[in-house]
């Protein structure tokens, strides 16, 4: 799976896998196949929720090009990620606290040229960093979509990951190319279905994709499990166009209550 990664960053990789055994701080890499499923509002509403149950939450907004994360926490960057990468500021200056308690940004910055960084290991880095601060309790990172080399190196320094789909054949299928890649040297994918009414779906989709890697010879050790569904709601979109975040406006709403309980089971699931 990443063999196309340099010998450089498979380096920082092995360094990253020996830091996090020394901090405090967990990791969790939320990532889909298709673009447009609702990765960035998963995101920003879990780490909002985990901040507000009182763990100390970084997100890393790595959708490298396409940055969302700044809209959903409606903060001007001062600083983003890549003014860290270009060493113009210290890893302190690129947390930005957000106007949630708990909740911190490292900003992307859309549009941006990463070209310049194809030696992708700079991504591995700054999150190395971010984990040896051993200042938080949970790192979110949000991969963009597909499966380019940046998100492939998100993913290798990652033993929790979540990948965000619906029920859409194009988001399925790029999910079990994203299931396919991971279960050569991952042991396990959480998987959250979006704009589903209820969680039996979500269920019924993960065991017909379970059963099709078996068919598929996919490694045996690999496990898909399914943590839970998010509904369509008005209330999802609206805010997210108001720059807030749903789980904060609507704290009653099923949306914020399927989300909690996402939340649950991925605390009771992350390594
Ligand atoms: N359950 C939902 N109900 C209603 N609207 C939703 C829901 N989930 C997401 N949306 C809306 O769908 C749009 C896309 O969501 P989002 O930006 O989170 O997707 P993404 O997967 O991060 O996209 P990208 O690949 O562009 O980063 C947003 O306008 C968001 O508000």
């Amino acid at each position: 799976m990443f063999n196309t990664i340099s010998n450089q960053a498979s380096k920082l990789i092995n360094l990253t896998r020996r830091n996090k055994q020394l901090s405090k701080t967990k990791l969790i890499t939320i990532t889909s196949g298709k673009g447009g499923v609702g990765k960035s509002t998963f995101t920003g509403n879990i780490a909002y929720l985990l901040s507000s149950r009182g763990f100390k939450v970084a997100v890393i907004d790595a959708d490298i090009g396409l940055a969302n994360m700044q809209v959903l926490f409606d903060i001007k960057p001062k600083f983003t990620l890549f003014d860290y990468i270009e060493g113009k500021i210290t890893i302190e200056e690129a947390l930005l606290q957000t106007s949630y308690k708990n909740l911190f940004l490292v900003a992307g910055k859309s549009g941006y040229q990463y070209a310049n960084h194809s030696n992708s290991f700079v991504f591995a880095r700054i999150v190395e960093d971010v984990i040896n601060l051993n200042e938080f309790d949970i790192v979110l990172i949000d991969t963009g979509a597909g499966l380019n080399e940046y998100v492939k190196e998100f993913l290798a320094i990652s033993n929790n990951i979540l990948a965000i789909t619906t029920t859409d054949p194009s988001a399925l299928t790029d999910l079990y190319a994203l299931m396919k890649m991971l279960s050569k040297d991952k042991e396990e994918l959480m998987l959250c279905f979006n704009h589903t009414r209820n969680h039996q779906i979500g269920d019924t989709i993960s065991n017909s994709l379970i059963n099709l890697a078996k068919k598929n010879r996919l490694n045996d050790n690999f496990m898909v499990k399914y943590i839970g569904n998010v509904s369509t709601s008005a209330n999802i979109s609206t805010t997210g166009r108001l720059r807030k975040l749903f789980s904060h406006e609507f704290k009653n709403d099923d949306s914020t209550r399927q989300l909690q309980a996402i939340i649950d089971t991925l605390l009771k699931n992350i390594k």
